[in-house]
């Protein structure tokens, strides 16, 4: 069974279609680097997928769990959304303990995990400031912890090392690399082409909702390398670049403009709360 599995996913807002007819099937314990300019649907996608919104039309699976089914798919899933939901006037031991019992994870057991992470990710010695005190990394920490506590089959990340230091950037990547050795899938959405490169096992790149190109990461740019002239240097964005820069569905994909991989209106993405979720 693959762990998440979409057949003509598709959500529209109004007259903007941001997802589709996607259709994903990602097998367990695969890191799923999910790429795509500003605006071509990865946030609505992942959001669908740990049933904040409601699609459209098409369905969707996670860890065997529809989408539409909140309730049973909670304690399979862990989101760090883009802008992660922390109490400010908690402290990160008290938020992620608050968070811990709301998923019926033990307090010891609860505990013993949170420690661990605070010391990996060099937390330890302010777990018990409050969080309107903390850094922009110190918050994303504190949330990416929250994310995978109660050690959930699926691991959405969005942009997971936004704001890290170096050090704690790599303590994420391979905290990564650890969860999906052990089964997790990771479902990963980034700008930053080489962390993908180097973590996904494999890459699905969205442009204005629909899947444009799927693969490995050595797949797609040896295959990129085939309609050039011997290339060895091809890049996954040169891939990215090359795949977005037009609308390669249509067949129409003969661009030499490397800037603009978005339309503009595509560009503009808004992201308020939603009534039907
Ligand atoms: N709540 C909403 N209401 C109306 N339109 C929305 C809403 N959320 C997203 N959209 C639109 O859906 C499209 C996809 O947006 P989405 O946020 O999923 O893109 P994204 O790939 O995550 O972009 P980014 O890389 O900038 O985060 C955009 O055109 C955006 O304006």
């Amino acid at each position: 069974m693959d762990s998440v599995e979409t057949s003509h996913l598709t959500k529209r807002y109004g007259d903007t279609v941001a997802v589709d007819s996607l259709d994903l099937a990602v097998p367990e314990g695969t890191v799923y680097g999910f790429l795509g300019p500003n605006g071509a649907g990865k946030t609505t996608t992942m959001r669908m997928l740990t049933s904040l919104v409601r699609p459209t039309s098409g369905s969707a699976t996670v860890a065997g769990v529809n989408v539409t089914d909140r309730e049973a798919l909670v304690s399979h899933i862990g989101y760090l959304p883009e802008e992660p939901p922390l109490y400010d006037e908690l402290t990160a031991r008290e938020q992620l303990t608050y968070a811990a019992g709301l998923r019926g994870i033990p307090e010891p057991t609860a505990r013993e995990r949170m420690d661990d992470y605070f010391e990996r990710l060099d937390l330890a010695d302010d777990a018990d400031l409050r969080i309107d005190a903390y850094s922009k990394g110190m918050r994303q920490k504190t949330a990416f912890v929250q994310a995978l506590l109660h050690e959930p089959d699926v691991l959405f990340l969005d942009e997971p090392t936004s704001g890290l230091d170096p050090r704690a950037a790599r303590t994420i990547r391979d905290t990564i690399d650890g969860l999906a050795d052990s089964g997790t899938t990771v479902f990963l959405s980034t700008h930053i082409l080489p962390v993908v490169d180097e973590h996904a096992d494999v890459v699905g790149v969205l442009s204005e909702g629909r899947l444009v190109a799927e693969g490995p990461p050595a797949d797609l740019k040896r295959r990129a390398d085939a309609g050039e002239e011997a290339d060895d240097d091809r890049s996954l964005e040169d891939v990215f670049l090359d795949v977005t820069s037009e609308d390669p569905a249509s067949g129409d994909s003969d661009s030499e403009d490397e800037g603009e991989t978005a339309t503009p209106e595509a560009a503009s993405a808004g992201h308020g709360p939603e009534a039907d979720g």
